[in-house]
């Protein structure tokens, strides 16, 4: 059997402190200059030599006013504020690369799908294909805030509301416009064709959407979808929507019921259980000498910040207010609002748990050694843990980067885990599944290809009366 090629993407934020909260303060770290279009082009380039695939954004759009009841802890921690729009960096990216792909966060929860349908198909057009979407609902109370609501929307409520604007966009993406309704008939003047173009006519419990499709069809037309979940609601919307699920989870046991939840959901929904590829975020601290690699973990652990992860966290109480010799199951009578994301000892100390917050060997997929020792790890990780990629987190930028492209990617090559340079011409999806640009036929998506399951077959043209808009 031929080994698993590792999909290796970089995980960014169009801000200072994404999610390795203190290291800002590192020498050399240059975080501060995300405001700077040089920023964006030259980490674009630096992956582009390295090979990797993507490059991959988050987004938040709210403040994390939870812990201590006020956004100051975030603010001055930078924690994802300021932050900028993650879709503005990519035409910048995609001008001074040929290959690099582009993950690009965006809720479905606050902005109607028409706006976005028509951006990122305009961000597939000018990538020539590149572009993923992480697929989230948003989690911030101060976010619903911002979009006039006075407080999130309710959890599995938004995984509906986000089915349906799916729905939407795939009648959009896919069904909208046939793939030869451009014409450019110069002599006859046409330029397309209205009787292959229409209307989606969509009415649904959230969203009425007349269309056409603004733009003609992108070479994917549907960008690569991505979505990170692990709830039953998300692991139903998962297994119907997502071609790549993005893994974090305590621990590797969470992991793999993730992974084996959302497979089955996929096979549930008419899909394939390996039509879903896993990536698990990855920390990966790596010199030539496996002492040099710890005493760099030592280093970015003295600069580490509980707070920026206390905050992070949206933890609904303040453990550094209480005394740290307090177990917590004497400080707190429910799980402490500790979430998802971390797991809860009720036997530790206010002490350790705070100290646990900022604590960096605590990643799930942490790799801390040298080339040969990361690119071990990394593959028990895909072969054991049943990965298949890896969003490489950022302790110091751009040294995380280099230093795996310099150190580990050779070796991961050699191993042939990854390949020596890219295809040409290849679009993110195809470069990810090798069956080509779009959506497999056994996708929800494509049920609206050609015009099928939508009201009208194409645009009526009074000047063609032979060219009725006919209703199927
Ligand atoms: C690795 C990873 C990255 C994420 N990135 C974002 C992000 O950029 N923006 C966001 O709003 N949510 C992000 N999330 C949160 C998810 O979208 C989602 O809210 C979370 O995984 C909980 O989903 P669930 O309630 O369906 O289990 C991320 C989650 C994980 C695990």
């Amino acid at each position: 059997m031929s080994k698993k090629r590792l999909i290796l993407n970089l995980f960014e934020m169009n801000c200072v402190s994404h999610i390795t909260h203190g290291l800002w303060r590192l020498p050399d770290n240059n975080r501060e200059r995300f405001n700077d279009i040089e920023y964006w082009t030259e980490l674009a380039q630096l992956l582009e030599e390295g090979g990797f695939d993507a490059v991959f954004l988050a987004d938040v759009i709210g403040t994390y006013d939870v812990f201590r009841g006020s956004a100051a802890t975030s603010i001055r921690e930078g924690l994802q504020i300021p932050n900028n729009d993650p879709a503005s960096v990519v035409p910048a990216m995609a001008a001074v690369t040929k290959h690099l792909g582009f993950g690009i966060t965006f809720s479905t929860t606050y902005e109607p799908p028409f706006a976005w349908a028509r951006r990122i198909s305009t961000l597939d057009h000018l990538t020539k294909g590149r572009v993923g979407w992480n697929i989230v609902t948003s989690y911030l109370p101060n976010a619903a805030r911002n979009f006039g609501h006075d407080g999130e929307v309710e959890h599995d409520t938004r995984y509906e509301k986000a089915d349906e604007y799916l729905d939407v966009l795939y009648k959009l993406w896919e069904g909208s416009w046939d793939d030869d309704a451009i014409v450019a008939d110069r002599e006859g003047n046409v330029f397309a064709d209205p009787a292959k173009i229409r209307p989606i006519h969509h009415e649904g419990r959230w969203f009425k959407v007349e269309g056409p499709h603004l733009p003609s069809p992108s070479r994917q037309r549907t960008p690569v979808l991505f979505t990170a979940t692990a709830s039953a609601a998300g692991t139903t919307f998962a297994g119907k929507h997502a071609e790549v699920v993005f893994t974090g989870g305590p621990n590797v046991e969470s992991l793999r019921k993730t992974i084996a939840g959302i497979r089955e959901a996929a096979v549930a929904a008419g899909r394939r259980a390996d039509d879903v590829r896993f990536v698990s975020i990855a920390g990966v601290i790596v010199a030539p000498t496996e002492a040099e690699a710890k005493a760099k973990l030592a280093r970015y652990q003295d600069l580490a910040s509980p707070e920026g992860y206390l905050a992070h966290t949206s933890l609904p109480w303040d453990p550094t207010a209480l005394p740290p010799e307090l177990r917590l199951k004497d400080a707190t009578d429910n799980d402490g609002g500790v979430g998802r994301w971390r797991v809860f000892d009720p036997e530790q100390t206010v002490g350790e748990f705070v100290a646990g917050f900022g604590d960096l060997g605590r990643q799930p997929l942490l790799a801390v050694g040298n080339p040969e020792q990361v690119a071990d790890e990394i593959e028990r990780w895909l072969d054991e843990v049943g990965i298949d990629g890896i969003n490489l987190l950022q302790y110091h930028s751009h040294d995380t980067t280099r230093d795996f492209i310099e150190l580990v990617v050779p070796v991961l090559r050699e191993r042939g885990r990854l390949r020596r340079e890219y295809d040409q011409h290849e679009t993110l999806r195809d470069r990810i599944f090798g069956e080509g640009d779009r959506l497999p036929d056994r996708h929800f998506g494509t049920r609206y290809r050609g015009g099928a399951h939508l009201p009208v077959s194409g645009i009526a043209d009074p000047a063609q009366p032979h060219k009725k808009e006919a209703l199927v």
